[in-house]
């Protein structure tokens, strides 16, 4: 790896924050934080959910001002009125939320973020040159709208990677990317620093923290901790000094009664369109009472139009799918969550929840059909702040004011609302499409015990996740999609990363044949 940071007389700052102080009313999200980001290094911000981090890059690229403190660019004061001053002194950011229009190709998008008229062409073959060079797989004639979540924040990083930044500021670049996608990210990082530029990368993956990072920043509440080497540290310390205290692991697969199927997947055929990534071909699934099932495999290898065609959101054959015993395929979703099915998408802010509503109406998006909150047609407001106080509380959502708009949330908050909102719904079957993206790791190994404890209760459990670690560590049973395709789910303690390696390949283990799909 290139570490350039190492071994030499620390580098000058290119860019520093001064004691930064920001206020949301009464919510102070940076106290008086301060850091600096030198030439040729990867420094890593750290800190819990709504520890204020985003804030601080927020303040540093121009898209917040701060109250008080002050930026200095190369030793010199600097004020960034907007994001488009800092990205004319070179400084890139990648945001966890992306901006980009569905329904342009790539290199559109790409173009509106770029100076100039160049023509598309062009653009397009600079495309093909950064992707190239940086290992990073990127399509520049392809519509945005049907590209996967890691697929879109590939774009968002050639975007930011065209403007030539000095400073490149990633917001947890590698949550939704898989193991081999982080490798290559971290080479493209290490070429960056090696060419002199400064990386700020936020991420709540601690052990990728300690590889690739050369100091660490460690935000608590609103407020600096401490600035550490990470390698001197182990996962556990530095989480320590995110939290203040011990961070719980997920308790180990309990044993419970594994009840009647709750959902079944029945020769599940969708025609590809060409707007959801790959059909899906003959898919076949059980899931109990009480059991919990991964799917595992590479983003845009059918699990988008898998979570369409169980959520409702895109209705098919009647048969195809049934939960606890009712034909449910032709439904839509209100149906389905009548039938006590809890559904929890991928893309939090936009999908999940409405980015403009508050929290309380988004709570009603997916509970008005439950009866108990919305009564012939009128929100009953008692049950409804309730149910919400009990998100908040149970789910330890925090914010700043009494009903934010969704936007509001620092991601990790917004992930661990809808998560809690579906939850409390008491459903019987739950599906849930990365189900930890962007938390930190205490909220991590909640959400985790949260779903183990549904599925002891008799709920059955659907994960989707990149996170093969995630997979293993509290799943029971195992899938793999490939190209459309599922494998038979396999139990934990009978499979390995290699075999479901070779399986999100489409080969299984020691047959070197296609991955087909099978009846569970
Ligand atoms: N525009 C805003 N209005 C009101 N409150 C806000 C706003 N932006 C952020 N906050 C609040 O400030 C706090 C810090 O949020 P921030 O997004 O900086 O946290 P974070 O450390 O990036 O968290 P995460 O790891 O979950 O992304 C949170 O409580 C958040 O709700």
């Amino acid at each position: 790896m290139v570490s350039s940071a190492e071994g030499a007389a620390a580098p000058a700052s290119l860019l520093e924050a001064v004691e930064l102080t920001k206020r949301f009313g009464a919510l102070v999200a940076n106290d008086h934080v301060s850091l600096a980001i030198r030439a040729g290094e990867t420094h890593a911000l750290l800190g819990e959910n709504g520890a204020g981090k985003s804030t601080l890059v927020k303040m540093m690229c121009g898209l917040l001002q701060p109250d008080s403190g002050e930026l200095l660019y190369e030793g010199a004061p600097i004020v960034f009125p907007d994001p488009a001053s800092s990205r004319a002194r070179g400084i890139g950011v990648v945001f966890q939320h992306f901006a980009l229009f569905d329904a342009m190709t790539v290199v559109e998008n790409v173009a509106l973020g770029l100076p100039g008229h160049e023509p598309l062409s062009s653009l397009a073959a600079r495309i093909d040159d950064c992707v190239d060079r940086y290992g990073l797989t990127v399509e520049p004639w392809r519509r945005v709208g049907e590209l996967s979540v890691g697929e879109r924040q590939r774009v968002e990083i050639v975007r930011c990677l065209l403007g030539d930044p000095r400073v490149l500021i990633l917001d947890e670049p590698t949550s939704v990317l898989t193991p081999d996608e982080s490798e290559s990210l971290f080479r493209t990082v290490d070429l960056l620093t090696g060419e002199g530029r400064a990386v700020l990368f936020i991420s709540h993956k601690l052990d990728e923290v300690r590889r690739l990072c050369h100091r660490a920043t460690v935000l608590r509440a609103g407020r600096f901790v401490a600035e550490v080497d990470p390698k001197q540290e182990t996962a556990a310390s530095l989480a320590r000094l995110m939290v203040g205290a011990e961070v719980p692991r997920t308790p180990r697969l309990v044993t419970h009664e594994i009840g009647a199927p709750r959902l079944l997947v029945r020769n599940l055929n969708v025609a590809g369109d060409g707007s959801r990534g790959s059909a899906l071909h003959d898919i076949n699934l059980e899931i109990r009472a009480g059991e919990i099932v991964g799917i595992a495999g590479v983003a845009g290898n059918g699990q988008t139009a898998l979570f369409e065609a169980l959520s409702g959101e895109a209705p098919g054959d009647p048969e195809s799918i049934v939960i606890d015993t009712v034909p449910a395929g032709g439904l839509g979703p209100t149906e389905r969550r009548a039938l006590r099915a809890g559904f929890v998408p991928e893309e939090r802010l936009g999908h999940a929840a409405a980015p403009d509503m508050p929290l309380s109406d988004n709570v009603l998006l997916t509970t008005h059909g439950d009866g108990g909150i919305v009564s012939h047609g009128v929100v009953r407001h008692s049950p409804l702040k309730r149910y919400f106080q009990g998100i908040v509380k149970g789910f330890d959502v925090r914010f700043g004011g009494k009903d934010p708009k969704a936007r509001r949330l620092s991601g990790g908050n917004l992930q661990k609302f809808v998560i809690g909102r579906e939850v409390l719904r008491d459903p019987v079957l739950i599906v849930v499409d990365q189900p930890t993206w962007g938390v930190d790791a205490a909220a991590a190994a909640f959400i985790r015990t949260t779903l183990r404890e549904r599925a002891a209760q008799g709920c059955a459990v659907l994960v989707i996740s990149q996170d093969l670690d995630e997979l293993l560590e509290f799943t029971d049973r195992i899938a793999v999609m490939s190209e459309g395709r599922l494998t038979p789910p396999v139990p934990v303690a009978e499979t390995s990363r290699e075999a479901i390696g070779l399986a999100m390949g489409g080969m299984h283990d020691g047959d070197g044949t296609e991955g087909g799909s099978h009846a569970a």
